[in-house]
């Protein structure tokens, strides 16, 4: 079989970018690569995946090359905005285009998505990169991805999130969620007009390295409901809250670790490695972990379990083990009226069992029971190769798998609506309080491990984790500042996590101060929820804002217990380390925080401006003020003392230029000059969709730079102070992006991203 390079396994790794020539060989490896597996397909087949019927037509979609789709992010004005230019714009350019003498359609709705907010784009790459208006719209597509509009996502792992029916209020866990599409769309469901959201996300992986995959994916639409952390999400801990409450989630993602084999059209390299044990040896941990977000739901609550597989062994098979082991206290939701226009087909209520043996020359054998494969193994025919275990009996389809309403389960074929493939469930915990009884909070020592579906017995002597919701007191209500510890015994700390310490900032620290003057925050600005990387509340390099649930979390448990990797919204940054007392203020607000501080800053605050500034701005790191012709844009700067400026930059067509909707962004006053305190890819990015072009001069070289900050001119000191501080900070603004609605209409900004 062909080699197909530039990406990792199917449910991992982000993909790589390739240059031009990996790009051909690439689409050469996916038009040359072997797509065909016996084993797979008499599985299947058995299985009865698919009616007979269309069984070719099944394959056959299977070994085409799968769609580009992605999504409109943000709230909802400025996401129609950005739908609009889609539509309006480049649809409209795309309407004839032929290649090799066949003509390809313009990009097109999901018609299932809700507000029509997801795209298709049905041309094989090849055609993108060599006809124009592809390649047009392929360009606007990679800016507006980068700066967090639009994001690329498979259109089959946008359903789960959207079936989780998330409110802003509500407490949620994605328990697998690297690299973080789908926890994109859960926060977008927590703030969807980027209000300040009282819910709650917690983003985990297992993986350490996708865990930053994660807060990188993240920042591009910040919440100061969200948490990362890095943990086996079957051993997933019990979290504390206030008066000795343990938090239990409304809603739960469990987008499991699973054998992929429904996204055999983009990962190739599945055709050459697919074998029943995939599916049989992960049945397990997608057991446990399907588990452990069912005792860690509220009652009432919703839970998802999805996979990217067809195999019954980790999606009806896991399912109706849960179901049984939880006897009566769950059900699968029957959500055939959601998303009507969705095609999906029913959950399977009965299914096989099968194991490729050495013995057999690895070739299929199906075991009606349980017990015939126990005999297999006493024959010599099977090995009880999994850990020792051998298959687990949880495999077969229970007794009692007619009366589980599996048939609610949801399952997405390829030829359906030229998708991947995907497994979805939806589940709900009963509501009647007598089911929970026995479960009143923090019986279990939160460090021991959470049950298991290996450990049935022991879990049914120890009680659930907690019963008590989290209430979530006011945003503004005064809470007792800087590092509070929770009462009682310190809880162990696990030196073998790496990553810095949380806490909360004095909210009458002198800094703090000096940033509520600066901004002139009202009195909604949620000071005690300033949050800091350091074991004792200094305000040092970065300021966080979280809401008042991260903060009772990360007050009540030992971080490194609950292995978190970050939290927050980045709201402020040090801008000056100097003791220059002409610099009140010394911090700036980075794009991750602009939406957060915005509503709270007073009065007269922010700067209006055109993009006639913009341009001055973009094409020069360090304008001076001279530079800007006189105006109230001008006057007004010539009269702030110097420190951060939110400026709104107003929509409209002027020189040269075009701006959808209003934007924001943070501009540093130095004495004399003006800097946009954006890194210089994304100022490329703005001026490349502001005007067209990438106007932006290259930053002058840093010796120059040293040498004008030694100068007597005032204006070169405050330049050589912003470079030397964003240099030794090593944090250009990580991303921008029109967006938000701070009012109905108005642009803020998002973070870059990478593609997924
Ligand atoms: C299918 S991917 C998740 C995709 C993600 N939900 C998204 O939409 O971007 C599965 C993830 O599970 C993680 N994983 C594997 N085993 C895990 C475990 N025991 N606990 C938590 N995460 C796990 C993997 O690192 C991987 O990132």
């Amino acid at each position: 079989m062909g080699k197909f390079r530039g990406k990792k396994s199917a449910r991992g790794g982000a993909a790589k970018p390739l240059n031009r020539d990996e790009k051909q060989n690439d689409w050469n490896a996916f038009v040359g690569a072997d797509k065909s597996n016996a084993g797979f397909e008499e599985y299947y087949k058995a299985q009865g995946v698919v009616p007979e019927g269309e069984w070719a037509d099944f394959m056959e979609s299977l070994k085409k090359e799968l769609p580009v789709t992605f999504r409109v992010t943000g709230s909802r004005a400025h996401a129609e905005t950005i739908n609009d230019i889609i539509k309006k714009t480049y649809v409209p350019n795309m309407q004839n285009v032929e290649f090799e003498g066949r003509k390809y359609e313009p990009p097109s709705q999901l018609s299932w998505y809700p507000g029509q907010l997801a795209w298709q784009v049905d041309a094989p790459k090849r055609v993108v990169r060599k006809t124009e208006p592809f390649k047009n719209f392929q360009r606007f597509l990679v800016g507006e991805t980068e700066v967090g509009n639009l994001s690329r996502q498979e259109a089959v792992s946008m359903i789960p999130p959207l079936f989780l029916d998330v409110e802003p209020h509500h407490l949620c866990l994605d328990m697998c969620a690297a690299p973080g599409s789908k926890t994109a769309q859960i926060i977008e469901a927590l703030n969807p007009h980027h209000t300040a959201s009282t819910g709650l996300l917690i983003a985990n992986d297992s993986d350490y390295k996708r865990t930053h995959m994660l807060v990188h994916q993240t920042g591009r639409m910040p919440s100061r409901g969200l948490i990362v952390t890095n943990f086996d999400a079957s051993l997933f801990p019990s979290i504390k809250l206030n008066e000795g409450k343990t938090l239990q989630f409304d809603r739960i993602l469990a987008d499991v670790p699973c054998s992929g084999d429904g996204t055999l059209r983009k990962n190739l390299e599945i055709w050459n490695k697919w074998g029943a044990a995939d599916g049989n040896s992960l049945h397990g941990l997608q057991l446990r972990i399907l588990e452990r977000a069912m005792n860690m739901l509220k009652p009432g609550g919703r839970l998802v379990y999805s996979t990217c597989s067809f195999n019954p062994a980790e999606d009806e098979a896991v399912i109706s083990a849960a179901l049984n082991n939880k006897a009566g206290r769950f059900h699968i939701v029957d959500v055939s009226s959601q998303l009507p226009e969705l095609k999906r087909r029913p959950g399977m209520s009965s299914w096989k069992v099968g194991s490729q043996p050495q013995s057999n020359g690895r070739k299929l054998v199906w075991y009606d029971s349980f017990e015939d494969y126990k005999e297999a193994i006493k024959r010599g025919d099977e090995k009880e190769n999994d850990r020792g275990k051998g298959l687990p009996k949880t495999l077969w389809p229970p007794a009692n798998a007619a009366e589980l309403n599996l048939d609610r389960c949801m399952r997405l074929l390829p030829h359906d609506q030229n998708t991947g493939g995907f497994f979805v469930c939806v589940l709900e915990k009963k509501a009647s309080p007598e089911t929970e009884s026995a479960s009143s909070s923090l019986k279990r020592p939160a460090s021991s491990p959470p049950p298991t579906s290996d450990t049935k017995r022991a879990r049914e002597k120890s009680p659930e984790p907690g019963s008590s919701t989290a209430a979530t007191p006011a945003e503004t209500t005064p809470v007792p500042s800087t590092t509070v510890k929770p009462e009682g015994k310190k809880e162990k700390r696990d030196l073998t996590f790496r990553e810095d310490p949380l806490s909360y900032v004095d909210p009458e620290h002198a800094e703090v101060k000096s940033i509520i003057e600066r901004f002139k925050f009202k009195d909604t600005f949620p000071r005690n929820n300033l949050m800091v990387r350091n074991e004792y509340g200094d305000p040092l390099r970065t300021i966080y804002m979280t809401n008042d649930i991260v903060k009772e979390i990360i007050q009540n448990n030992d971080y490194t217990r609950l292995r978190i990797v970050s939290a927050g919204v980045k709201c402020f940054a040090r801008q000056d380390s100097s003791q220059r007392t002409e610099i009140r203020c010394k911090w700036r607000t980075p794009m991750d925080g602009i939406l957060e501080v915005l509503p709270h800053v007073g009065e007269g605050v922010v700067i209006s401006a055109t993009l006639v500034e913009l341009r001055v701005l973009l094409e020069d790191h360090y304008p001076p003020l001279d530079n800007f012709a006189d105006g109230p844009w001008k006057s007004t700067l010539l009269q702030r003392d110097m420190g951060c400026e939110v400026v709104r930059f107003e929509a409209g067509q002027v020189a040269g230029g075009e701006l959808a909707l209003p934007m924001y962004l943070p501009v540093w006053k130095a004495k004399m000059s003006l800097s946009l305190m954006i890194d210089k890819r994304e100022k490329s990015i703005l001026s490349l969709r502001t005007f067209g072009e990438d106007i932006c001069k290259p930053p002058p070289p840093q010796k120059d730079l040293s040498k004008k900050a030694e100068g007597a001119n005032t204006q070169t000191e405050g330049e050589g102070e912003v470079a030397e501080v964003a240099e030794a900070e090593g944090e250009g603004d990580a991303g921008l992006g029109i967006a938000g609605e701070v009012a109905e209409g108005d642009v803020v900004v998002n973070k870059k991203e990478s593609e997924q």
